[in-house]
């Protein structure tokens, strides 16, 4: 399809004005084409949605299958894809069993409109009312897609689960061998592309499978650690840091987005009740959402937190993933997250918008202390050969687990740019985070005095370095040290301006003396001035 017709698709079905990003484009092409099973794996806010929305509504007279895990995620599609006017129906473990029929029944009618997406959870697919639908689809022509959405909420839970619904998805792959199957998850790694080809049993072969991918790096977030036993654990030091940065000045505030709001992820449910109380206490409209409420309850929450009456959530870790909010500036994790690549996508919460977040991992001691290099030996030792099947899969599933923490803890105690460190580890190309995380933002303050020396030093600018020797800080924060090198710089400036001009005024005055005596007098270049100043500048410097 020629590039200006799918620009005006684009533009007729959602309103927008081009395509997100080149590979989103590439995307939609290859998927358009319907020959070949697609994987789609970009991060957050890049528009992977879009690549099989609107193919199958270019494909107009059949219907698409979107096989999602969360209900909510869905019913946010559901309802964003209403206010275009796009037809979908939703058939998930809480459809009531009349309404279900209903929808099956009018799914297979002839004579219903045709709807563009069936929305359903993974549990749906084993059953006999959706495969009677999925064969009358097949039969009359009218399957466009089987798309599996939101996989990376799923991955990270399912390996080792042998009954896992997802391997029943592999079943269904197998009966609609000619359908393209899409399936979509946000930045993966090579394992986790591996695992889903296998057990969604995508096609293989260079033209039959064709992958297309963003990388990780997110250059609107900002990461940082902060560790007890340098800052102290405690409530009053979050309550700080969300005031600052979700009340503060320096929040990024975007008209349409309303109030910034936050998560803080929590191990338990008992830690988001707990860290409710002490957040209330200091003014915070916050809620904890976990899955031990009541539905009702549940639904009552997350919804005021999208309308901005809440601006905090404390979520455990699957809840947390359910949250689908453009504008949350902060995310927060009390205590260690389970894997790097749980943290990556919970902080993929982060900035979908686009604007500027932070996330902050909230390291005690304690956290830590799961990892221990005694128990990573033992484990590895029981993984024995001569060992049950069972007792094999326990110990390589806690292996597992302790290989996961490992990875957060080199990742919390390292000294490697945390951008990188997501970079390195899905395999990504390298990037420069310049100052997008604790670990590139700080520079030694020998750095800057050099930096600071080659310019030239003024008595003045040595004032200002010894100002902040006073204030004890060995290290600055990017921020600090460019607004340092600007003040610098516009003094050595100014003093430089201030030499040629009364270099300036001298020539002048000689001039105008020998136009009385009526001698001629060359004029002094202003470059050999500022050169020569800089010389000037140079010799005053200190030895560092
Ligand atoms: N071509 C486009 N131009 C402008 N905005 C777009 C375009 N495609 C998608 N978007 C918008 O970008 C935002 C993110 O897209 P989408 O919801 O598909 O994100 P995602 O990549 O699936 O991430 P997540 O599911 O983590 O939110 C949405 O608000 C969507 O409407």
């Amino acid at each position: 399809m020629d590039d200006k017709v799918l620009l005006r698709f684009l533009r007729h079905y959602f309103h927008h004005a081009d395509f997100k990003n080149a590979t989103q484009k590439e995307a939609i092409i290859a998927v358009l084409k319907r020959n070949a099973d697609v994987f789609v794996s970009f991060p957050s806010g890049y528009g992977r949605t879009m690549c099989y929305q609107l193919p199958s509504l270019i494909h107009w007279n059949k219907m698409s299958i979107i096989i999602m895990p969360h209900v909510t995620r869905i019913m946010s599609e559901v309802n964003s894809l209403r206010r275009l006017k796009i037809h979908s129906k939703v058939i998930s473990t809480s459809t009531d069993p009349s309404e279900k029929t209903v929808i099956y029944d009018s799914l297979k009618s002839t004579h219903t409109a045709l709807n563009n997406f069936l929305y359903v959870t993974p549990d749906q697919v084993s059953t006999a009312d959706f495969k009677s639908l999925m064969s009358h689809l097949i039969q009359s022509k009218k399957l466009s897609y089987i798309v599996v959405d939101e996989t990376h909420c799923e991955s990270q839970w399912i390996y080792g689960q042998k009954n896992h619904e997802y391997y029943t998805l592999g079943k269904l792959r197998r009966e609609c061998k000619d359908i393209p199957w899409i399936v979509v998850t946000a930045t993966a790694g090579i394992d986790v592309v591996d695992f889903l080809r296998r057990v969604l049993y995508m096609k293989e072969g260079p033209t039959s499978f064709l992958r297309f991918s963003i990388p990780c790096y997110r250059k609107n977030i900002y990461y940082d650690v902060a560790y007890d036993d340098i800052i102290g654990i405690s409530v009053p030091h979050l309550t700080q840091y969300l005031e600052r940065y979700l009340n503060g000045d320096d929040v990024h505030r975007t008209r349409n987005s309303g109030k910034p709001s936050g998560l803080i992820f929590c191990k338990t449910r008992q830690v988001t009740e707990q860290l409710v109380r002490d957040l209330k206490q200091n003014g915070f409209s916050i809620a904890a959402f976990h899955a031990g409420l009541e539905d009702a309850e549940r639904y009552a929450i997350k919804d005021s937190f999208m309308k901005g009456y809440y601006q905090i959530l404390a979520v455990t870790s699957t809840s947390g993933m359910e949250i689908n909010k453009p504008n949350i500036r902060l995310i927060v994790h009390w205590g260690l997250p389970s894997s790097i690549t749980a943290y990556y996508y919970e902080t993929g919460q982060a900035g979908k918008d686009g604007f500027p977040a932070r996330c902050r991992i909230y390291l005690t001691k304690q956290s830590t202390t799961y990892y221990n290099a005694d128990n990573e030996t033992i484990l590895a030792a029981e993984i024995d050969p001569a060992n049950t099947i069972e007792l094999v899969q326990k110990t390589a599933k806690s292996f597992l687990v302790f290989l996961h923490s490992r990875y957060m803890k080199d990742y919390c105690e390292g000294s490697k740019c945390r951008h990188s460190f997501f970079a390195d580890y899905f395999g990504d190309e390298k990037m420069e985070c310049i100052d997008k995380c604790d670990i590139c933002s700080i520079v030694s303050h020998t750095a800057i005095q050099k930096e600071i020396q080659k310019m030239g030093l003024t008595n003045h600018i040595k004032n200002i370095c010894s100002k902040y020797q006073e204030m004890d800080k060995t290290f600055l924060t990017t921020r600090e040290a460019l607004s340092m090198m600007k003040v610098c710089k516009e003094m050595v400036r100014v003093q430089k301006m201030r030499n040629f001009e009364s270099k300036l005024a001298t020539t002048m005055k000689n001039k105008e003396q020998a136009k009385v005596r009526n001698l001629d007098v060359e004029p002094i270049p202003s470059t050999s001035l500022v050169e020569n100043d800089d010389k000037k500048d140079k010799d005053q410097l200190p030895s560092s």
